[in-house]
């Protein structure tokens, strides 16, 4: 609603534009924040509310009362009436209708960011308004979003259910009501029922007394916030939650139940006892007629005290009165009443001891105490007048009658005044505590930072490509993950094994040396798959991607022919040459890409470090896949607090929207994302700047798909770009890169001084082109032997990019994918570049795409200005 664009594009509406009501707990507020609509920020945590800020989810408090700080949340009255069950904060945003009779939006209208697990989620739910259900979970969380280990799981507790709950059951229970469910005690079952029902502001829809709804009226699901039906019952299965109609219908709860629950019933879990039925209508009734007759019997008892004997007579004469006694004895009704008065009493102890609710249980027998003192008094008060009534003299009756009219006529009540009234029902049971008017202000802090796991869950690299639309609230739990911990770091459990120092000073030194003389053919070893060993691989695709090369022919004029690829030389594009081709690539003459400068191959090149590089011929050839490096005590490295490491996340502004996407503590190694850090526009411009103003070389032996690449450095250093063999000249950082490289340092926390030096480009020109597995290792960064920081941002075409561990250990094998968009930044911080490796793989697109890679330059070759000494 009032927000621009749909679907996964959507942005959040103006501040202005959302109506206040639909706003609670769900969508952030941007009132507070910076910026607007799509380009809003939230606010400070510190400026949120207290309670809310150990909440990992977006809220806002527009429609409740104060601001900022002192904001409350809304009367629950003010929800829209269907999130009122919403244990969990959703998003009415694009929906239509307001305030209470708001309804969800359709799915997609749901910006995809809206749809944290947390948040209640329509996406892919099916139906609408009152009647929608929610879609799955996300698989994985983000990692900011890992549930702390001390709350309950959000899942539902499988094994404890039942299969057709189990199917069911689409939304989990809420904590508290599901940590009750395990105990299988149903008073505290009802308690965290009636918990649960005053934190939703869930109130019946018929709110007259406390009967269940009509079928029509029941609670979808999602209403009662999964609910178990045994909760559900244990809060309005009471027989005064009859009304009178159904108890004259002869209805009970039970048979209610029975008829219109009977879907529910199913849902019973299996150990739970049975919420009892109410004492039967039957049973009811005969109470009650025996109440009339008893009434009646009390008139007789007056009557033969002489008070209203002439009533008696008048109406019956004494032949009536005779025939009257005549039949209480034929009846033998009093027996038969008691009879069945026990038996009820019985039944109805039976059942409330099956209820085994403790104070209902000693209120009922305090109840039937009294009942029982009741029905003897009752008894004595006969079996005396039986008595008496032997001895009947009239005059004498005259007498006293004369003596009681005197006093005027006994009333009801004093004849029964020591009597308690006779229970008409069962024992009430307990009120229900009342809603609060208002949650309680201050609600205890939740741990909101999630323990730094050791890792994101495997799948957190796969989840689909997060929205345009960001969900402020990841931001503060992304910075409050990453915050470092205020208590000083506890040293290492396993001391630092004393030989590691020296050890590393020494293979540093080795490196340091090795890592300029590094014979090709090791490099490759060492970065793993390079393009061309890849594209012997390609070969062996599968028929879809055959297929696929086939389609591609006339969409890039590229032929597949004699298992390579070849440029059709009708659109002008030389073909490229062979891995092993001496021919001189020719300068292409026509092409929609800029023009490429052949990148120098180090066998041929006569700089000073080729020449270095013959020089050293006979140096003891560095191992082709190194061991795993010595561990610092039970973790690869020394923790992230003992080193001061800071991640770029931490430094961001505060509106600046990180993600965490790998959190490996024990490696130090750190990938943060940030999606969409510029707007698509702002990316199609980008793009044709940054194709425009770099010169583009053309590896020497990529492979007939090859990346066009580009090496940039500050003014002041000179140093050339080598991997793999490949040697970049050096251009200077253009003006228009100057300004990029300012824009997005300012997402990062770089103040002015310290921006990148270098930056490192590819141009990817369709699917075809990637890039093997390797690791921003050069000796220019030191990535193996501290802590760097490098930004990539891509523009254009989104490709996967995936990373893997060097050494990996049980359960870390899987390659990790994160799928890089248009505008979005990604860095690798720590010693990622020792651990870890990355690729962009083929795949079937078609679109160009450009990425901009930029490090600290940490050691400037010799040659260099920049050069300060090597150590
Ligand atoms: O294109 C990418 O995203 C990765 C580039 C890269 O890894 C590199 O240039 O070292
Ligand atoms: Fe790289």
């Amino acid at each position: 609603m009032s927000g621009k664009g749909k679907g996964k594009d959507a942005a959040p509406p103006e501040p202005e534009n959302i109506p206040q009501d639909l706003q609670y707990a769900s969508v952030f507020s941007f009132k507070g924040g910076k910026g607007k609509g799509k380009d809003a920020f939230q606010q400070e945590q510190e400026d949120m509310p207290e309670d809310m800020q150990s909440v990992p989810f977006p809220y806002n408090f527009m429609k409740g009362k104060g601001k900022g700080k002192d904001a409350s949340p809304p009367e629950p009255d003010d929800m829209p009436e269907a999130m009122q069950s919403s244990q969990f904060p959703y998003n009415f945003m694009s929906g239509k209708g307001k305030g209470k009779d708001a309804a969800p939006p359709e799915p997609e209208n749901i910006p995809q960011g809206n749809s944290l697990p947390l948040a209640f989620n329509f996406m892919k739910g099916k139906g609408k308004g009152r009647e929608a259900v929610m879609g799955q979970f996300p698989k994985a969380l983000p990692v900011g979003l890992q549930q702390p280990s001390d709350t309950p799981s959000l899942s539902p507790a499988k094994s404890a259910e039942p299969q057709d709950l189990q199917t069911k059951t689409k939304m989990p229970e809420p904590p508290g009501l599901q940590a009750a469910s395990t105990t299988r005690e149903p008073n505290a079952l009802a308690k965290a029922a009636i918990a649960a029902l005053n934190r939703s502001g869930w109130r019946p829809l018929e709110s007259k007394g406390r009967r269940p709804p009509e079928p029509e009226n029941e609670p979808s699901q999602a209403r009662v916030g999964g609910w178990t039906p045994t909760a559900y019952n244990a809060l309005f299965g009471s027989a005064e939650d009859m009304s009178d109609e159904d108890v004259v219908a002869g209805k009970s709860w039970g048979t209610w139940k029975q008829e219109d629950w009977s879907d529910w019933r199913k849902w019973k879990e299996p150990s739970a006892p049975s919420a009892p039925s109410a004492p039967s209508a039957s049973w009811d009734q005969s109470w009650k007629s025996w109440d009339k007759r008893d009434g009646d019997w009390d008139k007789h008892k007056h009557t033969k005290q002489g008070v209203v004997k002439d009533w008696w007579d008048g109406d019956d004469g004494d032949d009536g009165w005779e025939k009257d006694q005549k039949n209480w004895k034929q009846n033998d009704w009093e027996d038969e009443q008691q009879i069945k008065h026990e038996q009820n009493q019985n039944e109805w102890k039976t059942e409330w001891n099956q209820w085994e609710w403790k104070d209902g249980r000693d209120g009922w027998e305090q109840q039937n105490v009294k009942k029982q003192e009741e029905w003897n008094w009752k008894q004595n008060e006969k079996e005396q007048w039986d008595e008496e009534e032997e001895d009947w003299d009239p005059d004498a009756c005259e007498d006293q009658g004369k003596l009681e009219s005197q006093k005027g006529p006994m009333l009801e009540e004093e004849v029964f005044e020591e009597m308690a009234d006779a229970p008409s029902s069962a024992p009430k049971a307990k009120a229900m505590p009342t809603k609060p008017k208002a949650l309680p202000k201050k609600r205890p802090i939740a741990p909101s930072i999630a323990p730094i796991g050791p890792i994101a869950p495997s799948g957190a690299l796969s989840v689909p490509r997060p929205p345009t639309i960001y969900v402020p609230s990841l931001l503060a739990t992304a910075k409050a993950m990453v915050a470092k911990p205020k208590a000083t770091p506890k040293p290492p459990t396993t001391p630092p094994p004393p030989h590691l120092k020296e050890e590393a000073k020494e293979q540093k030194a080795w490196d340091d040396e090795e890592e300029d003389f590094v014979e090709e053919e090791e490099e490759d070893q060492w970065n793993g798959w390079q393009d061309w060993k890849w594209n012997g691989e390609w070969d062996q695709d599968d028929q879809a991607q055959q297929d696929w090369k086939r389609r591609k022919i006339p969409d890039s004029g590229l032929r597949w022919q004699d298992g390579k690829w070849e440029r059709a030389s009708t659109n002008g594009v030389s073909p490229k040459k062979s891995p092993k081709s001496t021919e001189k690539t020719q300068k292409p003459q026509k092409t929609q890409y800029p023009q490429y400068v052949k990148a120098v191959s180090v066998k041929n090149s006569t700089s000073a470090w080729a020449r270095g590089r013959n020089a050293t011929r006979g140096r003891p050839k560095r191992q082709k896949f190194p061991d795993a490096p010595e561990r610092w005590g039970e973790d690869w490295e020394q923790s992230r607090q003992e080193v001061d490491l800071t991640l770029l996340g931490q430094m961001g502004p505060p509106t600046s929207r990180w993600e965490y996407r790998l959190v490996d503590e024990s490696r130090r190694s750190f990938l943060g994302y940030m999606p969409s850090a510029f707007s698509t526009k702002q990316c199609d411009t980008l793009f044709e700047q940054v194709k425009e103003c770099t010169q583009w070389q053309t590896p020497p032996d990529s492979g007939p798909a090859p990346r066009q690449v580009a090496w940039m450095t500050k003014k002041g250093c000179s140093c050339k770009y080598r991997y793999g063999g490949v040697e970049l000249e050096s251009q200077e950082f253009p003006q228009q890169m100057q300004e990029l490289l300012g824009r997005v340092m300012k997402l990062c926390g770089g103040g002015n001084a310290d921006w990148p030096d270098s930056c490192s480009l590819n141009f990817y020109e369709d699917g075809a082109a990637s890039l093997g597995w390797h690791a921003d290792d050069e000796a220019l960064f030191q990535g193996k032997f501290e802590d760097i920081r490098i930004i990539s941002l891509s523009l254009g075409q989104a490709r996967t990019f995936e990373l893997r561990r060097n050494w990996p250990q049980a359960g870390e094998t899987e390659v990790q994918k994160l799928r890089l968009s248009s505008g979005d930044i990604m860095t690798m911080e720590g010693m990622m570049q020792k651990h870890f490796q990355h690729r962009i793989p083929k795949e079937g697109c078609v679109e160009p795409r450009i990425n901009l890679t930029w490090r600290w330059i940490r050691k400037h070759y010799p040659e260099c200005p920049a050069f300060r000494g090597r150590r």
